[in-house]
C-alpha cells in the first residue's frame, strides 16, 4: 500500500575519482587488489535463497597474469536453470506486487553501498578479473553502475507519473505492470555496470530475472551480487545462474513463462538468439520482450579543417582505452591526406610513451585482452595484415601471451575501402586507418556509411560547421550515439543515452526511459464515476 507520492532523490551523476598517487581512494584500491590476489574464492551460484556450488569448477585468473589463480566459480546445469524459473517464479508472487518506493530503496542502497564501502572491493575485481586499469574499472564498475542504478529509479517515477487525461465524470489511471513471467538477461565480459544493469533494471520495474553473465565476468559479477543482497533485495528476485549460454537458452527460450530477453553481446548471439525465439513464439504466454545491445565497427571521420592533436588524442583513446574492448571502440578512421603525416606522428609519439602491463601498476595505461580465444582472434586480424598488399602495420603489431595476454595497441592503414579490418567487429586493440583526399569528403561519407553492418558510435572531426552539418545529415542511420570533436566512447549514463541499430541491436538506448518501458506491460483503467443507467442517445429521447 503506497500511502504518498513521493519524489526520489535528486541525482547527478557520481564523481569520477582519480587515484592520484598518495589519494586515499588509491590506497583503498590497492590494499584491496593485494588481498584480492592473496586469496582464492569460491563464486556460487545464487538462486532463491541458496548458493549452489557443484562437482564443475572452473578456475578464474587475470587475463595479464593467467598463471595466478583468483579462485573458482562452480558452472551450473540445465537442472539449475529449472530450479532458477522456479525460484523467479516463486519470487514474483510478493515482488511484482511490492510497492515501487520498497524496490527504488533497494537499487538506491545498492548504488551506495557501491559508491562507499564496496567501491574499492569491485573495481578491484573488475580490474583483476577483466583486466582493466583502475581509470577504466572507476568509470564502469564504481561510477557508471552507481548512475544506472540512481537514474533508472528517476526514470522509474517519470513513468509512473505519466498518466492520461481524464474526461467529466471519468478518472483515467495507467498502471504498469510488470511483465507477466520472467526476464532473462545474458550480459558480456566488458563492463561491470552493463553485468549489473541488465538485471537489475527488469527487476527495479517488478519483474523476476535469471541472469547469465559471461564466464570471464563471473569475478565482479559475485561482487554485484553480494551488493543487491546486503542491499536487502528479496531471494529469487535476480538469479544468477552460471550455466554454458546455449545450456541455459535451450530451456529459458522453450518456457512458456518467458516474457523478456534482455541482451547485450555480439551480434551473431542476438541473431540466434532471436530466430530461437522465433521458433519458440508459439509456445509463450504474451509475446516477449527482445532488448538486445551488440557489436559495433565504430567510425571517426576526419574533415581536412579537423584539429590534427584533438584527433590523434580522440583516435589514442577511442582506439585503445580498456584494449579496444569497447562496443564503442574507435575501429576504423577515416583522414584526409591533409592531415595524415602529421597525425601519424602524433599518434605514433603518444604510443612510444604508452606502457601496458599488470593492473596492478596504476602506470600502465593498456592491459590484456580478456582470453586466450580473443587473443589468438585479434592476432590473427594483426598477422594477415602484415602479409596482405592491401594494408600496412603503421604502429606496433607484437603480441605475446606467455603470461597475460598482451597485444600492443595496433594501428593498420588499410589500401583499400573494404579491407577486411575496416569491416569486421576485431574487439581488441587494432585501428584501422584508410587516407583519402582531402577534396573527397562528401565520396567517402556513403563508403562510411554502407561499410559495415553496424550503426552503433560514429564521431566527425571539424572545425567547418558546414562539414559537420553535412556529416551529422548523411550519417544520421550510421551510429546511434554520434560525437562531434570528440571520441565516441565513454557514453555517460542521463548524458548520452547508449545504444544502436542496424546489426548494432534494437537501440533500446540502456540508462534511459526507453529502455525502462520495455519492462513494463501497462494497463490502462477507465473509472466512471456515475454509471450512466439509461441506453438511450438523447435524440432518441434518452439522457
Ligand atoms: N552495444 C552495446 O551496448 C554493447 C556493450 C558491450 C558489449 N557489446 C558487444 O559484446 C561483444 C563482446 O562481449 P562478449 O564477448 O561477452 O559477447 P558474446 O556475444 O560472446 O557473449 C555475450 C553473452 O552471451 C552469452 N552467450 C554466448 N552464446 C550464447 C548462446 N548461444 N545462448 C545464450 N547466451 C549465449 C555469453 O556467455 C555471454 O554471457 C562485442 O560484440 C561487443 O560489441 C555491445
Ligand atoms: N557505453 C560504453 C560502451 C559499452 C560497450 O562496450 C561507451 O560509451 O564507451
Amino acid at each position: 500500500m503506497s500511502i504518498g507520492i513521493f519524489n526520489v532523490p535528486a541525482v547527478r551523476n557520481e564523481p569520477v575519482k582519480n587515484y592520484a598517487p598518495g589519494s586515499p581512494e588509491r590506497e583503498l584500491l590497492t590494499k584491496a587488489l593485494e588481498e584480492a590476489r592473496a586469496k582464492t574464492i569460491d563464486i556460487p551460484q545464487y538462486i532463491g535463497n541458496q548458493e549452489i556450488y557443484s562437482q564443475n569448477k572452473r578456475p578464474i585468473s587475470p587475463p595479464h597474469d593467467h598463471q595466478h589463480l583468483l579462485g573458482h566459480f562452480h558452472e551450473g546445469t540445465a537442472e539449475d536453470v529449472k530450479l532458477a524459473i522456479d525460484a523467479a517464479l516463486e519470487a514474483r508472487k510478493s515482488w511484482a506486487v511490492l510497492n515501487w518506493e520498497q524496490r527504488a530503496a533497494i537499487f538506491l542502497k545498492a548504488a551506495d553501498l557501491i559508491a562507499g564501502p564496496y567501491r574499492a572491493e569491485i573495481n578491484a575485481a573488475t580490474m583483476l578479473g577483466q583486466s582493466k586499469n583502475a581509470y577504466q574499472a572507476e568509470i564502469d564498475s564504481a561510477c557508471e553502475i552507481i548512475d544506472f542504478l540512481r537514474l533508472n529509479v528517476n526514470f522509474m517515477r517519470d513513468i509512473y507519473s505519466q498518466q492520461p487525461i481524464s474526461s467529466d465524470g471519468v478518472w483515467n489511471r495507467m498502471e504498469y505492470r510488470p511483465l507477466e513471467g520472467f526476464v532473462f538477461a545474458i550480459t558480456p565480459f566488458n563492463f561491470t555496470a552493463i553485468a549489473g544493469n541488465l538485471p537489475a533494471a527488469p527487476a527495479l520495474m517488478g519483474n523476476v530475472v535469471i541472469w547469465k553473465p559471461a564466464f570471464t565476468q563471473v569475478y565482479s559479477a559475485n561482487v554485484i551480487m553480494k551488493v543487491f543482497k546486503e542491499a536487502g533485495l528479496p531471494d529469487g528476485v535476480i538469479n544468477m545462474i552460471l550455466a554454458d549460454g546455449p545450456v541455459a537458452g535451450d530451456i529459458i527460450f522453450k518456457n512458456p513463462d518467458f516474457a523478456g530477453i534482455h541482451f547485450t553481446g555480439s551480434t551473431k548471439v542476438f541473431q540466434t538468439i532471436w530466430k530461437t525465439i522465433g521458433e519458440n513464439i508459439a509456445s509463450y504466454k504474451t509475446f516477449p520482450r527482445i532488448v538486445g545491445e551488440t557489436g559495433g565497427k565504430d567510425f571517426v571521420l576526419a574533415h581536412k579543417s579537423a584539429d590534427p592533436k584533438a584527433l590523434a588524442t580522440g583516435l589514442i583513446r577511442g582506439a585503445f582505452e580498456y584494449q579496444g574492448q569497447k562496443c564503442s571502440a574507435a575501429s576504423r578512421a577515416y583522414i584526409p591526406s591533409n592531415l595524415w603525416e602529421e597525425v601519424k606522428k602524433l599518434m605514433l609519439a603518444d604510443l612510444q610513451e604508452i606502457k601496458m602491463g599488470g593492473v596492478e601498476d596504476f602506470s600502465n595505461f593498456l592491459n590484456a585482452v580478456i582470453d586466450e580465444r580473443a587473443f589468438d582472434k585479434i592476432t590473427g586480424y594483426i598477422a594477415k595484415a602484415k602479409e596482405d598488399n592491401d594494408a600496412e602495420i603503421v604502429a606496433g603489431g607484437d603480441f605475446h601471451k606467455s603470461k597475460g595476454y598482451f597485444i600492443q595497441p595496433t594501428i593498420i592503414r588499410a589500401h583499400k575501402t573494404d579491407y577486411v579490418t575496416l569491416c569486421e567487429e576485431i574487439f581488441g586493440p587494432v585501428l584501422t586507418v584508410y587516407v583519402y583526399d582531402e577534396n573527397e569528403f562528401e565520396e567517402i561519407i556513403p563508403i562510411i556509411d554502407s561499410t559495415s553492418p553496424y550503426a552503433l558510435t560514429g564521431a566527425i572531426f571539424a572545425t567547418d560547421r558546414y562539414a559537420i552539418q553535412y556529416a551529422s545529415e548523411h550519417l544520421v542511420n550510421a551510429a546511434g550515439n554520434f560525437y562531434i570533436n570528440d571520441k565516441p566512447t565513454g557514453a555517460v549514463v542521463g548524458q548520452q543515452p547508449f545504444g544502436g541499430a542496424r546489426a548494432s541491436g534494437t537501440n533500446d538506448k540502456a540508462g534511459s526511459v526507453l529502455n525502462l518501458l520495455r519492462w513494463v506491460s501497462p494497463r490502462a483503467i477507465k473509472e466512471t464515476l456515475v454509471s450512466p443507467l439509461d441506453y438511450k442517445y438523447p435524440f432518441l429521447g434518452g439522457q
